[in-house]
Parts: C-alpha cells; sequence; structure tokens
C-alpha cells in the first residue's frame, strides 16, 4: 500500500502541460493566471486629490490670509493652466492636482466668502494628494502567475487596463459510475438495488478547476459494456477519467482489468489512506485516470485529498494544497492503525470565539450522513497513538480551493 504523500507526488509527476488561453475579464473570475500581471499604466495617471475641498500651495496657507478662488477641477475636467501665487482651486475627489499647488484642504476645514477662501491652519506638502503612480506603477508585475483570480484581483486587472487575461487551460473531465445494483435517482428501487449517488458529489467537487465535466452515466459491472463506455470516453479525448465502484478485489471488480486492456498504465493502486483504499491512478497517453472507490465516502474523500490538489496543480495554481490549519479538539482521538485517516468532523467556535473540531466518530465509507453534515477531515498520522481532547489536531476544511 502506498503512502498518500506518496501517491500525491506520483500523480503530480504524470500531470500534462495543458496550456494557456485568452479571456474576456468578465469571464476570469477564479481562472488562474498563467502569466504575470503587468501594469500597462501608472495608477492614479496624474497627482490627484483624495478629497473634496481646495488645492493650496500649502507654504502660502496662514490662518487670516484668505486665498483667491482661480477655478475649479474636476474628476474627468481639469483645472487648465497654472494655479498663481496667492490663489487656490476648487478641487474634487479624484481630480487632477493643478500645476503649482502640491497639498488638498478638505472643505470642512475653509471658509469661503465669495472668492475669498480662508483657512485655519498651514498644512503639510503633500496632504490629501495621490500621487501619480501611487497605487501602481507602469511596467510593475501587479501579480504572480498562479494565482486563482479573485474579484478584487478582476478589479485590479481591469484598473492595469487589461481587457483580457492569459489564464491556464481546464482539463475536459468524465466521470463514469458502474456496478450493477446502481439506478439513477428518482428510479423505484427494486430488489438488491441501490442509488448511484457517487456522480452527484464528484461532479460539483471537481467542476471549479475543469472546463466541463461529462457525466457518463451508469455501467453495468459488464466487461464488454465497460469496456465501451471507457473507450467512447479516451475517444472523446478527455483529460481526466474518473470511475467510482469496482475499484476493490470483489469479484465483479472489473475496471482496473479493463481499463489495462485499454491500454492504462496503472501507476498505483491501493493507498495507506482511510477511507479510500482501494483508489487507483494510471495514465493513458496523456489522460489521467482515476479509480475511486465505490463507497461514497471513499469517493468524495479520495477526491477530496489527491484528485482536487492534482486539478489544483494541473490547473497551475501556486498554491495546489489545502491550508493546513491547527485546531483543538473538542474530544480525544483513538489510536489509529497504518492508514492515514481522514476523519469525518465539524468545525465550531468555544466561548471565547476560536475555532475548534469536533469529530465524527462514524468510520463506514458507506455512511454518507456523516460526511454531508461534516464541514472538515481531522487528519489523523499513520500509527498515531491517539489523542487527548484540546490537543491541536491537522484540520482540511471541506470548502477549501
Ligand atoms: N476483500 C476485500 N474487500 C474489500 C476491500 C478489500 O481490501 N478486500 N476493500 C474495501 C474497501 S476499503 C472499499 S472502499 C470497497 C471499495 O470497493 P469497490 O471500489 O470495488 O466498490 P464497489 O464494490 O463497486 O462498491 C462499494 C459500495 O459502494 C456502493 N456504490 C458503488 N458505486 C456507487 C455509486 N455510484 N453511488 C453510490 N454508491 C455506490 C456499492 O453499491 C457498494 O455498496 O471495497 C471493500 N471491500
Ligand atoms: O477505503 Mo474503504 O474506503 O476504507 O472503505
Amino acid at each position: 500500500m502506498m503512502p498518500v504523500d506518496e501517491a500525491i507526488e506520483r500523480v503530480f509527476r504524470k500531470l500534462p502541460k495543458l496550456g494557456s488561453e485568452a479571456v474576456p475579464l468578465a469571464r476570469a473570475h477564479r481562472r488562474v493566471l498563467a502569466q504575470p500581471l503587468v501594469a500597462r499604466h501608472s495608477q492614479p495617471p496624474f497627482d490627484a486629490s483624495a478629497m473634496d475641498g481646495y488645492a493650496v500651495r500649502a507654504a502660502e496657507v496662514l490662518p487670516g490670509r484668505p486665498l483667491k478662488l482661480a477655478g475649479t477641477s474636476q474628476a474627468g475636467a481639469r483645472f487648465v493652466g497654472m494655479m498663481e501665487h496667492g490663489q487656490c482651486v476648487r478641487i474634487f475627489t479624484g481630480a487632477p492636482l493643478p500645476i503649482g499647488a502640491d497639498a488638498v484642504i478638505m472643505q470642512e476645514e475653509a471658509t469661503a466668502k465669495g472668492n475669498q477662501i480662508s483657512f485655519e491652519k498651514t498644512p503639510p506638502v503633500g496632504q490629501s494628494v495621490r500621487k501619480q503612480g501611487f497605487d501602481f506603477k507602469r511596467g510593475a508585475e501587479l501579480l504572480p502567475a498562479g494565482v486563482a483570480l479573485t474579484p478584487a484581483m478582476l478589479n485590479l486587472a481591469a484598473s492595469a487596463n487589461h481587457p483580457t487575461l492569459t489564464v491556464t487551460r481546464r482539463p475536459r473531465i468524465a466521470v463514469l459510475a458502474t456496478g450493477d445494483e446502481l439506478v439513477a435517482p428518482g428510479t423505484t428501487l427494486g430488489p438488491d438495488q441501490i442509488i448511484a449517488s457517487n456522480s452527484y458529489g464528484l461532479i460539483p467537487l471537481l467542476a471549479p478547476w475543469a472546463e466541463q465535466v461529462n457525466d457518463l452515466g451508469i455501467v453495468a459491472d459488464d466487461k464488454d459494456k465497460l469496456e465501451a463506455a471507457l473507450l467512447g470516453a479516451f475517444d472523446q479525448g478527455v483529460d481526466m477519467l474518473v470511475t467510482t465502484g469496482g475499484a476493490s478485489v470483489g469479484e465483479r471488480d472489473y475496471v482496473q482489468e479493463v481499463l489495462r486492456d485499454l491500454g492504462v498504465e496503472v501507476d498505483f493502486w491501493k493507498l495507506r489512506m482511510r477511507p479510500g483504499k482501494p483508489l487507483m491512478f494510471g495514465t493513458r497517453g496523456k489522460t489521467l485516470v482515476f479509480g475511486l472507490p465505490g463507497n461514497p465516502v471513499s469517493a468524495l474523500v479520495t477526491a477530496t485529498v489527491i484528485l482536487k490538489p492534482a486539478l489544483r496543480a494541473l490547473t497551475g495554481h501556486i498554491d495546489p494544497f489545502w491550508p493546513r490549519i491547527g485546531v483543538p479538539t473538542l474530544l480525544g482521538l483513538p489510536p489509529n492503525g497504518p492508514r492515514r485517516h481522514f476523519m469525518r468532523a465539524t468545525l465550531s467556535r468555544n466561548d471565547i470565539g476560536f475555532l475548534q473540531v469536533e469529530p465524527i466518530f462514524e468510520t463506514d465509507s458507506s455512511h454518507s450522513t456523516s460526511l454531508a453534515l461534516a464541514d472538515a477531515l481531522i487528519v489523523v498520522p499513520e500509527d498515531s497513538p491517539g489523542v487527548p481532547p484540546g490537543e491541536i489536531v491537522d484540520v482540511i476544511p471541506l470548502s477549501w480551493g
């Protein structure tokens, strides 16, 4: 059985390069920058006022010595010409500072009598002035490649005058459920049947990093049918194929055999993790192939721990991994065996508002209720002797990414 970290490394080594594409800003949210974002001009493009008030020469402002109003500078319509000695200019937030002015006094600190404006005290040079290039300068690297674009980053990209951004391409993924017993939700269950649920959790889990996720539906445990469905997916040219079920050692667990027959080179099968031991990974040309276990909790936990980092690395994220958060556990944890345990848990706040985690002791990998109520996984190391209550444990929030 392969350690989890080694499995992730092996997957990372097999990731193909997907390249990049230009997308309009309005469609770039959450996409990953493929190259650094460089400012195409300076911001602000001119010295600008930070307040509604009066532009002045700081040294000329003295109590009891009014300045003469010479005109107005509006955002979008500057004061033309030079502000002479003894003058001031009415100015509004964001408007260009007139030539000759070196400070702005907000209007609440001024008294106007006709065109004579008096002030209470001399301002420091530069008061309420945003210097040209204060936010960023032309040619500056504003964002590195590999960041997932947030709303604030898109705002920055727009203000740096980029109508389109070069982002990484995303993979096309196909998801297939296997099992004779499976029927679609909404079906009246016959004897021995169960509802196929895995794809409904997996598809939205993978979708944020995918160009497209195709649901290939349910295929029976029949070698020919399985072969036809898998071959269909390869022929569509998907970048990643994800199956669930039929991954273990049962008589009808054909998935691995059929994948090998179709030319998939299996890299590993069986991980030292729980849930999710019978996870298979292989490649066929550039297509990544993951055979996930059929138990719903195993399928979703392996997707969270292995597939999500793989997809983030494939799409060029600087940080493919989940944030490591140390949180005290409200309850003690029992000793662990040789498999790393990703234990269902809930996060909450203690009475002074700090984060704490409460383990859910249900460990059966078919128990989907407990996973649905969990919002985190506690990472319990291999062969852990157990953890007393109050100790800090390593937590993966399920909402990460
Ligand atoms: N002798 C052994 N038996 C098992 C082992 C083992 O090492 N030796 N491993 C166990 C572990 S751990 C897991 S996990 C499961 C994984 O088995 P498979 O991947 O072959 O999955 P199936 O047998 O096809 O299904 C298991 C379970 O999940 C249900 N299932 C399958 N697909 C779906 C779906 N799309 N939606 C909802 N539920 C699904 C299926 O009906 C079964 O109940 O093997 C253990 N056995
Ligand atoms: O790995 Mo299985 O997922 O433990 O039940």
